[in-house]
């Protein structure tokens, strides 16, 4: 079997990871995830989302954040915008805070898109049309994240064709690349490759990347099942942090150290040090009170305590 030769990660673990937390997060512990991050290797950092602080209050010190981080050059740094407030609020700073790329942010289920960003697929497309061209016209690059492409909470399975129609209608409004999402951790691997060739009709395998939960435990298995497809990027959280606030007992993202350590065994380069990214959990878990969700991190920190 025929691997890519590399792989690159964005860790969605300050977004993703954290948006879902009861507890504040302060400002400063998010920077310096961030910062752990990038020096563990990481070139894509999604950073924080610039979304209603009443729908998700952790994301309410959206600027500071992106104030706050000190930039290592060859990294991207990304952030959630899912109308013209949002990315109106994501440029308002002066131009070394913006972000270098901007997500919008869909579903391939309607009752999910009613539940997250309170609009129909339609309307959302219509929403993320001018943030799109904004952005570009901005030199911003855009991203566009398709959840529940396998399962939704609310409407069960979801088939290829829903994730066929949303990406097409991503393509059609000038979105660069686009984020296949298991949102809930349902998808085995048959049924991740299905709604990636869905979307393989309308992107490259270049601009598709793989955005798995681990509810079931499913999400290394859903990895390779990408990577036999070609795809070479891939979104996860660090120490598995996470869960999405509008699908109730879903997980958070596969472990960026799980799929480190998944890489490292196929002879994927990821330019990732997974120890310095273990260090990175480590620190994140700690300030939140519980261990990792990384078995990878769990094993091999019981191996550095002898
Ligand atoms: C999208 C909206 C804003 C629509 O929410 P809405 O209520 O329909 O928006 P609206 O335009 O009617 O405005 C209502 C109020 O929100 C304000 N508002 C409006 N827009 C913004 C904004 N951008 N930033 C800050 N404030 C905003 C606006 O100013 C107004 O304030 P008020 O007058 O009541 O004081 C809302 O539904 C929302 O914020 N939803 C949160 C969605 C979210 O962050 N979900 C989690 C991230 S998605 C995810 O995790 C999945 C992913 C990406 O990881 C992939 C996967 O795994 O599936």
């Amino acid at each position: 079997m025929d691997y890519p030769a590399r792989v690159k990660i964005v860790d969605v673990g300050p977004r993703d990871g954290l948006q879902n937390e009861k507890q504040p997060v302060p400002a400063s512990v998010k920077i310096e995830l961030v910062q752990r991050l990038q020096d563990a290797g990481l070139k894509e950092i999604e950073v924080t989302s610039f979304v209603s602080p009443k729908w998700v209050p952790q994301m309410a010190d959206n600027a500071e954040v992106m104030a706050g981080i000190a930039r290592k050059s060859g990294v991207r740094y990304s952030v959630l915008t899912p109308n013209m407030k949002g990315f109106e609020a994501a440029v308002a700073a002066p131009r070394e805070y913006w972000p270098d790329e901007i997500v919008v942010f869909g579903a391939a289920s309607e009752a999910f898109s009613q539940r997250n960003i309170n609009c129909s697929i339609a309307e959302s497309i219509e929403r993320f049309a001018p943030v799109v061209e904004a952005a570009r016209a901005a030199g911003i690059q855009v991203r566009g994240a398709m959840s529940c492409t396998v399962g939704c909470p609310y409407e069960g399975e979801i088939a290829p064709e829903r994730v066929d129609y949303l990406a097409g209608l991503m393509k059609g409004i000038g979105v660069q690349r686009v984020d296949v999402a298991d949102t809930i951790g349902v998808g085995t691997p048959l049924k991740v490759q299905r709604a990636i060739e869905a979307t393989l009709r309308h992107f490259g395998v270049d601009e598709i990347s793989g955005h798995f939960h681990d509810t079931y435990g499913q999400a290394l298995s859903n990895t390779l099942a990408a990577l036999q497809l070609g795809v070479w990027n891939f979104q996860s959280s660090v120490a598995g942090l996470g869960g999405c606030p509008y699908a109730k007992g879903a997980t958070g993202n596969v472990a960026t150290e799980d799929v480190v350590y998944l890489l490292q065994g196929l002879g994927i380069d990821t330019g990732i040090h997974l120890e310095k990214l273990i260090d990175a959990g480590q620190y994140i878990s700690e300030h939140l009170g519980r261990p990792t969700q990384s078995r990878v991190a769990r094993a091999l920190m019981a191996r550095r305590a002898g």
